[in-house]
């Protein structure tokens, strides 16, 4: 297992390119099912979540070839039908593969998904969904059997709160049912609009994406396209903290202020500068260091789950006191303990985390312990006084691309020690 060694204190200066957003690229992949024509996708990140996606559509058939970061599918017949446990565990996006399959071959075996360990993490939206639309379902060691031998029709959806996932799937299975699908209080995520675009893109019909009513109208077919992967809003709001937290200046490349939604505010309010510029978003932070303040994970356009751990280290080392409230997963402060260890001072209650800051963290030996916690050790790590030692490196391949290239490109000492 890799690790990463920091040896923090060091100002960050120069550009970041940012990538292609890890939650869309898998959703437009999964796309690619839908159709017996290619799907050309630009900006795509290279990140073991995508590789491990590929071979799950490759083993439905789909054809594929990577260069740079332009991914070219073509899933001309569908060879199998089965999501085999192996391919699916290990991240939740997989399981929307399902849908595209039963819209397609009206039958899939798809076994139940993993992902980061941040909370239970049902999919009974996702199910429900589908069941409206036609399809039955039935669960059995693991796996998802599903049939709809009549295809499948569209239906009223009303999520009793705000899904990514299951919004995500209703709008890959009903884009090829037969008749309309309204998805009421539909997740309104800048990743939704992106998959409206590339469905949109391969003929599809899907209206009000952005808002929390989507409506789409079945076709029955759906052709060759290309789609352009908007740039990663998580990866942008942690380079934002790691320079925040290190002093320096960076640009961001590609980077766009309008994905940031309620983020962007509560950076603003916590003493960093952002600058819109040609391109992408010039970053500093203003003073010696950041101010407290408190958040609240929501939905889009609130404070993002995904940007809560990277905002915690941030935290850990600002001037005042900070309450941190996750209302999205039940255990997403596994960074908490970790923090400790470089001597952060972190209350957690339930779904709140209390944190004290200090004047400065110091280096250790501390554990990932899933992709977004992973990234937050990273910037304690960097702003902090010696050697940190980040062990299960596997966690930040998921989701950030090239990162030490990109950290070590301003100025960071950060290695991969290979195991
Ligand atoms: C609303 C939200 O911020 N969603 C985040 C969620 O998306 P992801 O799609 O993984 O999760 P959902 O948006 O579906 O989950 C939101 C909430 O609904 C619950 N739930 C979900 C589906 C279901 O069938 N039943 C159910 O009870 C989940 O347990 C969770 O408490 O994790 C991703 C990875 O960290 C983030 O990028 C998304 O921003
Ligand atoms: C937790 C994440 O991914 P997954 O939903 O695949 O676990 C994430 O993107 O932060």
């Amino acid at each position: 297992m890799d690790k990463l060694a920091i040896i923090g204190g060091r100002p960050l200066y120069g550009d970041i390119p940012i990538s292609g957003a890890k939650n869309s690229a898998l959703k437009v992949m999964a796309a690619a099912l839908l159709s017996d024509e290619p799907l050309t996708l630009y900006n795509v990140p290279r990140l073991a979540d995508v590789d491990m996606l590929l071979r799950l559509l490759e083993q439905h058939g789909t054809a594929s070839s990577f260069e740079g970061s332009t991914l070219r599918l073509h899933a001309k017949d569908i060879t199998s039908t089965e999501a085999p446990y192996d391919l699916v565990r290990k991240m939740r996006a997989s399981f929307n593969v399902l849908g595209p399959l039963l819209a397609r071959e009206r039958k899939a075996k798809v076994s139940l998904p993993g992902g980061c360990a941040i909370g239970a993490r049902p999919v009974d939206l996702h199910l429900k969904a589908l069941t409206a639309m036609g399809a039955k379902i039935e669960l059995d060691e693991g796996y998802v059997f599903a049939e709809a031998p009549e295809g499948l029709k569209g239906a009223d959806i009303a999520f009793p709160f705000v899904s990514v996932g299951a919004t995500e799937h209703a709008m890959l299975a009903a884009v090829r049912a037969t008749g309309t699908t309204t998805i009421e209080n539909a997740a309104r995520e800048p990743e939704i609009t992106d998959l409206a675009e590339c469905l949109n893109a391969m003929g599809g019909k899907v209206m009000g994406s952005g808002t929390s009513t989507i409506t789409v109208e079945g076709v029955a077919h759906l052709h060759a396209a290309e789609h352009q992967v908007l740039p990663d809003r998580i990866e942008t709001g942690a380079y934002i903290m790691a320079v925040a937290a290190t002093g320096g200046e960076l640009e961001l490349k590609g980077a766009r202020a309008d994905l940031l939604g309620a983020a962007w505010a509560v950076l603003e309010e916590v003493g960093i500068n952002l600058e819109e510029i040609d391109g992408g978003l010039r970053v500093k932070r203003l003073g010696d260091r950041c101010t407290a303040t408190d958040i609240v994970t929501q939905p889009f356009p609130g404070f993002p789950t995904d940007l809560q751990a990277q905002f915690m280290a941030l935290m850990t080392m600002a001037d005042g006191v900070s309450t941190i409230k996750e209302t999205i997963f039940e255990n997403r402060f596994m960074h908490a303990p970790e923090l400790g260890r470089m001597g952060a001072k972190i209350a957690v209650d339930g779904q709140t985390a209390t944190v004290r800051g200090v004047a400065r963290l110091k280096g250790a030996p501390v554990m990932a312990t899933d992709l977004r916690a992973s990234m937050s050790l990273v910037i304690a790590g960097l702003a902090a006084e010696g050697q940190t030692m980040v062990n299960r490196v596997y966690h930040l391949d998921r989701g950030f691309e090239r990162l030490e290239e990109k950290l070590q490109a301003c100025g960071a000492l950060i290695e991969r020690v290979k195991e």
